[in-house]
């Protein structure tokens, strides 16, 4: 295992009555893809959103680059080099692709506008800057051809692309990508997998996967870990994982070792 770039140590989430993510600890390494897989209400969500800081948890520590995060706030946690994206897109769909991703960076430097004024020279070197990135981002995502049009013009593919390059704005150092193959035909599920490695090899950056479609779970994790009704079943290689009777059994959900027992 590499040195941890994220850790969650023993997170616990009730909501009411219902227990969403109970005692589960998780690892992610520098340069790893780490998955996070579940039935459906497992808790993976809730666990993205305790990571991401846009919920606390009732019991637990997360620590970022061995630093405790826990009482730091989603945008506190984005300046420290984290970023998400999210299973059902929140894209400006009016706006042109680059604007979406200027728009990201207008809002991040809002949050420390008289730092970032004061410290890397004028609002408009930084606004320079920043669309000087967008630029290269579009190019490295193949969508430099996209860059003026709407967001509602492109195909649900691109839409997802746009949204990991917007979140790339921020040069983050964790990714943490929520359901990125939902929806996706599967040449644009190999698209994804392919872009997904490429951005760990080539910027370095750690990704916490939550993701349904099996495929990408294996093709890209180094190390998966398994959620059932919020507790931690299994944690391992993809394909031990996957093997797993007791996370088979979770997944199937019809006691299948009952019956080969008899
Ligand atoms: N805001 C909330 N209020 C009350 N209960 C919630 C809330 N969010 C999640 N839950 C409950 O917590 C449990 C875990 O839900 P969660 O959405 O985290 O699961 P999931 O693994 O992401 O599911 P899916 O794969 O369907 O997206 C479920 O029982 C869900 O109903």
């Amino acid at each position: 295992m590499t040195t941890p770039i994220l850790e969650a140590r023993g997170i616990t989430k009730r909501f009411g009555g219902v227990v969403a993510v109970n005692d589960a600890s998780l690892t992610v390494g520098k340069g790893q893809i780490v998955g996070l897989i579940g039935p459906n209400g497992s808790g993976k969500s809730t666990m993205v959103n305790l990571v991401a800081g846009e919920m606390m948890p009732n019991e637990g520590t997360f620590l970022f680059n061995g630093a405790d995060i826990t009482a730091l706030p989603s945008h506190r946690r984005a300046r420290l080099g984290m970023a998400r994206s999210f299973q059902l897109l929140r894209l400006f769909h009016s706006l042109s692709v680059e604007d979406n991703l200027l728009l990201a960076n207008h809002m991040r430097m809002k949050a420390s506008l008289a730092a970032s004024i004061f410290a890397r020279g004028t609002a408009r070197e930084e606004e320079e800057r920043a669309r000087a990135r967008a630029r290269e981002l579009l190019a490295w995502f193949d969508l430099q051809d996209f860059a003026e049009r709407p967001v509602s013009a492109l195909s649900i593919g691109q839409q997802r692309m746009v949204e990991i390059a917007r979140g790339m704005m921020s040069e983050p150092s964790l990714f943490v990508l929520d359901e990125p193959a939902a929806g996706l035909s599967p040449p644009n599920v190999d698209k994804l997998i392919e872009l997904v490695r490429r951005l760990r090899d080539e910027f370095g950056v750690s990704i916490l996967l939550v993701e349904h479609v099996m495929r990408v779970v294996r093709d890209l994790c180094d190390h998966v870990v398994v959620l059932d009704s919020g507790v931690k079943i299994a944690e391992g290689a993809p394909d031990a994982v996957v093997k797993d009777p007791v996370v088979v059994e979770a997944y199937i959900g019809t006691g299948w070792k009952r019956r080969a027992q008899g």
